[in-house]
């Protein structure tokens, strides 16, 4: 079959979108390795595939897989690149867009100056819903790692996060750490690993390595993870600029019972054929 798809990225974070509503797609885990692979496929951090709904209060379902060919609940930056890829092709006409994903339903909205907000639902902090193993929900957690106890906070925004404080991005070893912590036995499914420096109360650098993938120019569900952290640790103000190698999101989490809103950039790159 030959399968058209649309290569866009979220501030570097890059996907492989495909349309799944006019066209037949059939994927395994092993065809999404193929097609990420950055020298024998198409390349990208995740494929992003655009389904007709089975919640029919629903607009579309957006299913999300990383290189590794893994299937995951959810994804910050694809979301909004999902948004500019259903009002392009006309797969929708709302300016309010509501989407089933495996880690819930969330809510995208195309502002004037065509950034996308996207209503990323509620954080989850209970150990449980993470999954994290701990016996009592906390603001955060030690964590062995490298014979070293790290501090780190656990949130969820339909994937699981750990976020670790650091004096300087920079200079943190994100390889080294966060692949032993991406991959910790306290993680049942694993997790995407956040290193937050905080500038001051309304902004911070953040660097993240992501699960399925290692680090990323831009991990959308991280930086509402990482504000999320923040904000419970008396850190941060409600709308937090967060600056990540590939560019700045801006995060608003207002209050513990109010959703998660991110509002950043979209880019479409090319558009592309492949027979798979
Ligand atoms: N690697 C993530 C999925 C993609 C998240 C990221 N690209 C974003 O923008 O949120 C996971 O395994 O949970």
């Amino acid at each position: 079959m030959l399968l058209k798809f649309t290569k866009m990225h979220g501030l570097g974070n890059d996907f492989m979108v495909i349309d799944g509503v006019t066209q037949n797609v059939r994927l395994t885990p092993e065809k999404v390795q193929q097609l990420g692979d950055r020298h024998f496929g198409v390349g990208f951090d995740q494929l992003l595939l655009v389904e007709p709904p089975d919640d029919p209060d629903m607009d579309f379902r957006y299913r999300i897989f990383n290189a590794d060919g893994s299937e995951v609940e959810q994804c910050g930056n694809g979301a909004r690149c999902f948004a500019a890829f259903v009002l392009e092709r006309k797969l929708t006409g709302s300016k309010r867009i509501k989407v089933q994903t495996k880690g819930g339903p969330i809510e995208l909205r195309v502002n004037r100056d065509d950034e996308i907000t996207v209503d990323m639902g509620l954080p989850k902090l209970e150990p449980w819903e993470i999954p994290f193993k701990a016996d009592r929900q906390s603001i955060t957690y030690k964590l062995e790692v490298e014979g070293r106890d790290e501090e780190i906070a656990v949130v969820s925004m339909g994937n699981p996060h750990a976020v670790l404080l650091v004096d300087d991005c920079k200079s943190t070893p994100v390889e080294r750490l966060g692949s032993k912590i991406q991959r910790h036995n306290r993680f049942p499914e694993n997790c995407n690993v956040g290193f937050m420096e905080v500038v001051n109360p309304g902004e911070v650098n953040l660097r993240v390595f992501e699960r399925g993938v290692g680090e990323t120019l831009a991990c959308g569900t991280g930086a509402c993870a990482a504000v999320v952290a923040g904000r419970l640790q008396g850190l941060l103000e409600p709308t937090v600029k967060v600056n990540l190698p590939g560019g700045t999101l801006t995060i608003t989490w207002k209050e513990q019972d109010l959703p998660v809103l991110m509002t950043g950039p979209t880019t479409r790159v090319y558009e592309g054929h492949i027979r798979i």
